[in-house]
């Protein structure tokens, strides 16, 4: 045999196996008995080309059978379950909790303790985090932060109102980006970054660097989701080293300030002290002990990033929607004025709490346009599917897909229509309660569903009391989503007609 007789056998045998291990690893549903897509080598179930999140699971979701809890899929080549059947989900985020309280995120915090924060961290760190962090987002703890939240919407408003002396045509992503920034800004670090101002604040330009130039492109992301042990030892960070040292600074800086000063204010960074120094907020959080400097920086930093995209983009779909459909703009402005007359003119917490309707078009724009898009879940032991005979192993990943299941028409007739009336106490009570997943569902929901809820619904109203929403030539219909943003949001950001009433 020649050289290139010797060469090409042997590529064609190490073709051969790579093709054989492939296929046997693409049996691994078959082989349990379970439903599932057809995968291509090598890339499995994923898309060939660069999608959104949601359109790696919406195929496979959209081939699900009846009475099938799951379709068993390939993410190259690890098998992941696309959660199909609303019990099913049910079972995953709240009856079977015990055993599905993992995300399997990737964590380094020897390398970047921000990356040490609640959404990603498993078990009991988990777990102790989250009991004494939960009595910072409790209804009474609303209404004290509640005053910081409309004095940053009265800002928001000046300065909209300065913005249309010379313009009226304007792209609102950024701007609502800027207002929710400031109010986490405010709430969570306590200073007053004023990015509705200042376009350039370093805060503002440091959440922007956090959403629009991730430290990692795809070969980044998959070594961290696939093989965190090796990423770990190649020290592969997070998060940016000079985002970790701006935020690190920030918080050291603000909580000398205030104990120096005996500063109090009416924001998380307050109760986060006060969990530092050991006082409890309630029992839970007093037997569990103290919180580290460490993770005071890490959870103020993930209320930054979890709170800021997520509210200003559930405004900025809303708004979009209500320039779509004037009749729901008109309702809504009605009913702000209704329950302000009662109020004595003031945006009080419980006139806020009063406007119902307001808060059915928030809940309507999370089903359209989730900016969760996928939920994630992994069993910590070996799980037996109810109803099945399958057995998901230890650590598979499961995807609950929201968007998808939000603009299924079994699920919501006319998906594609808004209609805030879906969310009437009526309507909702005859829809299976995992129908609706826009703050996640059980025990690991979105711990800042209040706060989330009330900045959007104190940011909606500012707007509607004062100004009228018009699409206009640039205005993107239909809209076309950016495809590398983990949280949903639109291409080109979204341009609106505002005038002041
Ligand atoms: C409209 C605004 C918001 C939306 C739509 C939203 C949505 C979500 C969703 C879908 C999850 C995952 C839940 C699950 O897996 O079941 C989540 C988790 C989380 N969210 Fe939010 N969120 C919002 C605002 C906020 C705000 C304002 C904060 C903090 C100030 C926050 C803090 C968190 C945290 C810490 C977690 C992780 C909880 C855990 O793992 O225990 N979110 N959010």
């Amino acid at each position: 045999m020649d050289n290139l007789s010797i060469v090409l056998c042997f590529v064609i045998g190490l073709i051969s196996l790579v093709l054989i291990s492939f296929k046997k690893r693409y049996a691994y549903w078959k082989d349990r008995g379970a439903a599932y897509v057809e995968p291509t080598i090598p890339f499995g179930n994923l898309p060939m080309r660069q999608v959104h999140f949601k359109d790696t699971t919406d195929p496979v979701y959209k081939q699900k059978k009846p009475g099938v809890p799951f379709m068993g899929a390939y993410f190259f080549r690890t098998p992941v379950v696309i959660a199909t059947d609303l019990d099913f989900i049910q079972n995953v985020l709240v009856k079977d909790f015990s055993n599905f309280h993992e995300r399997g995120m990737y964590v380094n915090e020897e390398d970047d303790g921000l990356s040490g924060h609640m959404f990603s961290l498993d078990g009991e760190k988990w777990k102790s985090l989250r009991t004494k962090l939960s009595p910072t987002f409790t209804s009474g703890k609303m209404k004290f932060m509640f005053p910081t939240v409309v004095n940053v919407a009265d800002r928001f408003n000046s300065t909209l109102s300065e913005i249309l002396e010379t313009e009226s045509e304007l792209e609102v992503r950024d701007l609502l980006a800027r207002f929710t920034t400031d109010v986490i800004g405010s709430c969570a670090f306590g200073i007053e970054c004023n990015s509705l101002k200042n376009p350039n604040s370093e805060f503002r330009n440091y959440g922007s660097k956090i959403f629009d130039e991730p430290l990692h492109g795809a070969l980044g992301q998959l070594l961290m989701i696939q093989y965190p042990n090796l990423a770990k030892k190649l020290h592969v960070r997070v998060f940016q080293k000079e985002v970790e040292d701006f935020f690190m600074g920030l918080v050291r800086e603000t909580i000398d300030y205030r104990e120096k000063n005996s500063v109090r204010r009416n924001d998380f960074m307050d109760l986060l002290i006060q969990l530092k120094n050991g006082v409890a907020l309630d029992e839970h959080s007093q037997k569990l002990g103290r919180v580290t400097f460490g993770e005071i920086v890490a959870q103020a930093f993930l209320f930054f990033i979890a709170g800021f995209e997520t509210s200003s983009t559930t405004m900025l779909f809303s708004l979009y929607e209500l320039a779509l459909n004037p009749d729901i703009q008109e309702k809504a402005r009605q009913e702000i004025e209704t329950v302000l007359t009662k109020y004595e003119g003031k945006l009080t917490y419980e006139a806020v709490k009063d406007m119902v309707y307001v808060d059915q078009i928030i809940s309507e724009s999370l089903r359209k346009y989730p900016p969760v898009v996928n939920l994630i879940r992994q069993p910590f032991k070996d799980y037996r599917v109810p109803g099945t005979k399958i057995i998901l192993e230890k650590g598979t990943s499961v995807f609950i897909p929201v968007f998808s299941i939000h603009r299924d028409p079994e699920i919501f007739p006319n998906p594609d229509v808004f209609d805030p009336d879906r969310f009437t106490p009526e309507q909702m009570k005859s829809r299976h309660p995992m129908s609706f997943l826009g703050f996640g569902e059980g025990p690991r929901n979105c711990i800042g569903l209040r706060f989330g809820r009330m900045q959007s619904r104190i940011g909606l109203i500012t707007l509607l009391k004062n100004y009228r929403l018009k699409p206009c030539a640039k205005t993107p219909i239909p809209m076309v989503f950016a495809v590398r943003r983990p949280v949903l949001s639109p291409k080109f950001g979204i341009h609106l007609k505002i005038e002041k009433l």
